[in-house]
């Protein structure tokens, strides 16, 4: 990287770096540029997490990729580091402080996160990557944590149906995608759901699949890992994502990775009882369930996206809900119905005119994504984006299978 000599520093002076007087300065595109040992560089917004004082030392906490010297082509971990320099006065110290703490504060990161961990996800190591890597680099970045352990199914939901959000920044899960979805499914069921929904929702790969965590990683270029994952988060990176609704008999609950119908719903249900062998216990019972294949009698109704228009045969719309679902609460609710009247009902969208179509099965599996990995190694959907304006929702009636797949407008940050 180049020193942008025409620019002027926010702000240098001399500092003792390595037991030499320097001087360092501080750009305005957060590059602080050191002279000790050769020109020396750092991205505020890229590698550094914080810092601190101690004594007359600023010790400035930064995250670096090493190379990975077997194969040159391959991204290096991200490991901690530390820069320290003195500074010559009191004066000169608090500058300092003022300065670099103005940087970070404009960057727009969290300042508060909750963190669902649920131990039980996985080879069970969330707990080691919660201590590894997710606390100390959050504690390096000065975000303050409040963690809830998940102690049984469902529990991330229940938590996140009551949560006072507005105390956090975002709703971090170190898990696999099974919580994060109990997540959203709790926030959706909110009374307050519109503006629950805004707050940044957050997964650290530490479950079985970690599809949500590779996908999203994926699409910017990152290795999925823990410390990756950790660092997009303090970086504030933020993207929408669309959310299906899933209507079966008189439940409706709601999607934001996938949905399975078939062969790989049977396989990640199936497979629980090999949950010791990690995530090796897919790959086991897909074999399994290759072997011996079952047939689904069903069909699938569905709106094509554009370009799709000439699959399947022409139908009307199948489903029996009518449109315009109302999602504002109404007052005059009686109290026992008042929950499911106010929370998130589904897409808003008139669903009896658009362009129908209808596959007959039987099938072998239906396997609809909102994102590209269904897990760390299957890339199900390559052409998946991580942001679709339009993802199907699904009405599914159980008994009579029959799929109907709709246009959903919800968004999550
Ligand atoms: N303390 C607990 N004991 C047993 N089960 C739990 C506990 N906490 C959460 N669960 C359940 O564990 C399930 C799996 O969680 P999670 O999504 O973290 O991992 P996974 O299923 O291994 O990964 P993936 O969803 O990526 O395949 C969730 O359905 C959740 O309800």
């Amino acid at each position: 990287m180049d020193r942008p000599d025409c620019d002027k520093p926010v702000f240098s002076e001399r500092v003792i770096v390595d037991g030499t007087v320097t001087p360092v300065s501080l750009f305005s595109d957060g590059t602080l540029w050191c002279l000790s040992g050769g020109q020396r560089c750092l991205t505020l917004r890229k590698e550094v997490l914080g810092f601190v004082t101690d004594g007359p030392n600023i010790r400035i906490k930064t995250v670096i990729e090493t190379r990975d010297c077997c194969f040159p082509g391959n991204r290096g971990k991200l490991v901690r580091n530390e820069i320290v320099f003195q500074s010559l006065s009191e004066e000169s110290q608090r500058l300092w402080c003022q300065n670099l703490r103005e940087y970070i504060d404009s960057l727009g990161r969290p300042k508060k996160l909750f963190i669902f961990l649920n131990p039980f996800g996985g080879k069970k190591t969330a707990t080691n990557i919660f201590l590894d890597h997710v606390k100390p680099l959050l504690e390096d970045a000065e975000i303050q944590i409040t963690v809830q352990e998940t102690k049984y199914q469902l529990h991330a939901k229940e938590v996140a149906r009551t949560l006072d959000v507005s105390q956090y920044d975002g709703i971090v899960c170190v898990s696999g995608d099974g919580i994060l979805v109990e997540v959203v499914n709790g926030i959706l069921e909110r009374e307050d759901w519109e503006t629950a929904i805004k707050t940044p929702l957050g997964v650290i790969p530490a479950g079985t699949g970690n599809g949500m965590a590779k996908s999203l990683l994926d699409s910017v270029g990152n290795p999925c890992t823990p410390a990756h994952a950790v660092l997009s988060i303090i970086q504030g990176h933020k993207r929408p994502l669309d959310v299906a609704t899933i209507r079966q008999g008189e439940t409706t609950f709601f999607s934001v990775l996938m949905l399975a119908w078939g062969l790989v719903a049977d396989i990640d249900i199936e497979s629980e009882k090999y949950r010791w062998m990690g995530s090796a216990r897919i790959d086991f019972y897909a074999l399994t369930r290759i072997f011996r294949l079952r047939h689904y009698n069903g069909c699938v109704s569905f709106v094509p996206a554009p370009g799709f228009e000439g699959f399947g045969e022409p139908t009307s719309y199948p489903g029996k809900f009518t449109s315009k679902v109302d999602n504002k609460c109404d007052p005059s609710e009686v109290e026992a119905n008042k929950l499911q009247k106010c929370c998130y009902q589904g897409t808003d969208i008139n669903l009896e005119n658009l362009n129908w179509r209808v596959i007959n099965g039987p099938f072998i599996s239906i396997w609809l994504h909102n994102v590209p990995w269904g897990g760390e190694n299957t890339m199900a959907a390559p052409d998946a984006k991580v942001v679709l304006r339009w993802l199907p929702g699904l009405d599914y009636y159980q008994g009579l299978p029959k799929i109907t797949v709709v246009v959903n407008d919800v968004r999550v940050k």
